[in-house]
């Protein structure tokens, strides 16, 4: 039975205060929701331990839950946010993505206290511990305790603790992942910042490993994979929706892509023949080396969602080391004269040469806005290209809808076209350990580039100020930001 009663109660004009209660969801299966003052919204399943909704405060779904989600135990919940332990995928002898998405959970009434203690007042916490069932199919004693806390302004914090109870003195080892379903608007229309030049794990050419070469991270076909040694910050940005989500992880160096695009789809029962346009799995996890625990050790493992409206710019995204590099490099003017030629070369109409800024935004004079240009040049031509570098355009072609009206300064979204550019240097001779001459292969590099096509002040607006630290000058009608993701 469910507790959401038709017609939908409306909203209250006046905030409520924060509460979790129990509920029952689908099938009859406990579930507790929280709430919080703005209307900010998440359901946990007690099955699984899993969250199965996050709402922001229009009462928009976040999460994607497949309408074909059975919510019949012993199958997994196909949505929202699963937990996988003690195994990710088939990285090991258990069923797929191990048990704990299979059991029911309990609620900790009296967890052990949290190091940090937390803004947030609408949370649950749970508890799962081995049972004599399990112990035949993985033989160590657990406590995995999992805290689900909705901030006050609506983000979403999971927080595992796991706990090795052995009382033989054997360690043990797992892996683990929140196998995270965004709801997007449509998965053409989404791109991914922070994995571009990760090696990772492909799970559809049998685990192969491989380096992403910097290009846009979008999505055209099926995706499996497990980029190793992520970044904390990864930012899942939706074009359509203009909405990015930014997921921040901790004790969790891995994140898994996932998406079963249309052949896949059909084999899972549970999962509607349509239903893949509208999900992505971004998933923070501990793979490629399992986490290992000595009887009374215990390790932590936290996500932080939170959905902001786009646009969300590159150099948000680990600015510690990226905004250093962009603003030292002695090439940056350079391959700004480089790209902003490339493009004007490969302009339909003629153009006046572009001015460039020095400091890192070079602004693009009296061009029209970007976006019919850019989805015209797939290929930099090649007489542009130059001893030291070669640019290949690998241009994200799915750039949002240019706005027929858009607004000027203090705007809260202001338009934002994004591109990808790869550069690569020429391959260097290297000196072996032994002495022996090696050639690596190039190095990858990125280079994002976006044009503004309105009047903007990054230090107007709270939520991008650190692009105001990037670019200290105001930008102006049409500018481009170049940066070098190395
Ligand atoms: O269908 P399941 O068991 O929920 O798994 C879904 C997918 O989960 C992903 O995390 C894995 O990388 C995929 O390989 C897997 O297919």
């Amino acid at each position: 039975m469910a507790t959401a009663s038709w017609p939908p109660t409306p909203r209250s004009p006046r905030p409520q205060a924060p509460s979790v209660e129990r509920a029952k969801g689908p099938s009859g299966l406990d579930k507790v929701v929280l709430r919080e003052a703005r209307g900010f919204s998440a359901e946990v399943h007690l099955y699984g331990g899993q969250v199965t909704s996050w709402k922001n405060d229009r009462g928009d779904e976040l999460l994607f839950v497949s309408s074909k989600a059975t919510f019949k135990p012993p199958k997994a919940i196909r949505g929202g946010i699963p937990i996988c332990f003690p195994q990710f995928g088939t990285h090991g002898i258990l069923e797929k993505h191990g048990f704990a998405r299979n059991r029911f959970w309990a609620i900790d009434d009296n967890p052990p206290p949290f190091p940090t203690s937390t803004a947030a007042k609408a949370f649950v916490d749970l508890i799962l511990k081995t049972s004599e069932e399990d112990l035949k199919i993985w033989p160590h004693s657990f406590e995995f305790r999992l805290r689900v806390a909705l901030g006050p302004g609506g983000d979403l914090a999971l927080t595992s603790r796991i706990r090795n109870t052995n009382t033989d003195g054997r360690p043990f080892s797992f892996t683990f992942a929140y196998h995270t379903y965004f709801s997007v608007s449509d998965i053409s229309e989404v791109r991914i910042e922070g994995l571009e030049t990760l090696d990772y794990i492909d799970c559809l050419r049998g685990k192969e490993r491989s380096t992403e070469q910097g290009d846009a991270i979008v999505f055209e076909s099926e995706v499996d994979k497990i980029y190793l040694d992520a970044p904390a910050k990864i930012a899942i940005i939706d074009h359509e929706k203009k909405r990015t989500f930014v997921l921040r992880k901790d004790g969790l160096p891995d994140a898994v892509l996932w998406n079963p695009w249309d052949k896949r789809t059909k084999n899972m029962q549970d999962f509607g023949d349509e239903e893949y346009k509208h999900m992505l799995c971004v998933e923070p996890a501990a793979v490629e080396k399992p986490i290992t625990l000595k009887p009374g050790e215990e390790w932590k493992g936290k996500m932080d969602l939170s959905a902001v409206p786009s646009s969300y710019c590159s150099g948000q995204l680990d600015p510690n080391k990226r905004d250093t590099e962009v603003t030292n490099d002695p090439n940056l003017g350079k391959i700004c004269r480089g790209i902003l030629q490339k493009i004007n070369g490969a302009s339909p109409s003629p153009s006046p040469p572009p001015p460039v800024a020095s400091g890192g935004g070079a602004s693009l004079g009296r061009r029209p806005a970007g976006t019919h240009l850019l989805r015209q040049i797939r290929r930099i031509p090649p007489r542009l290209q130059d001893p030291t570098f070669s640019f290949a355009a690998e241009l994200d072609n799915r750039l949002p809808k240019p706005r027929r009206k858009h607004p000027m300064a203090g705007a809260a979204d202001p338009p934002h076209n994004t591109a990808s550019f790869r550069h690569r240097r020429a391959p260097r001779q290297v000196t072996g350990a032994r002495g022996g001459a090696t050639e690596r292969p190039p190095r990858p590099a990125s280079v994002a580039v976006s044009w503004r096509s309105s009047t903007f002040d990054f230090s107007a607006h709270p939520a991008l100020a650190s692009n105001h630290e990037l670019f200290p000058v105001p930008f102006h009608v049409r500018t481009a930001q170049v940066q070098i993701v190395n």
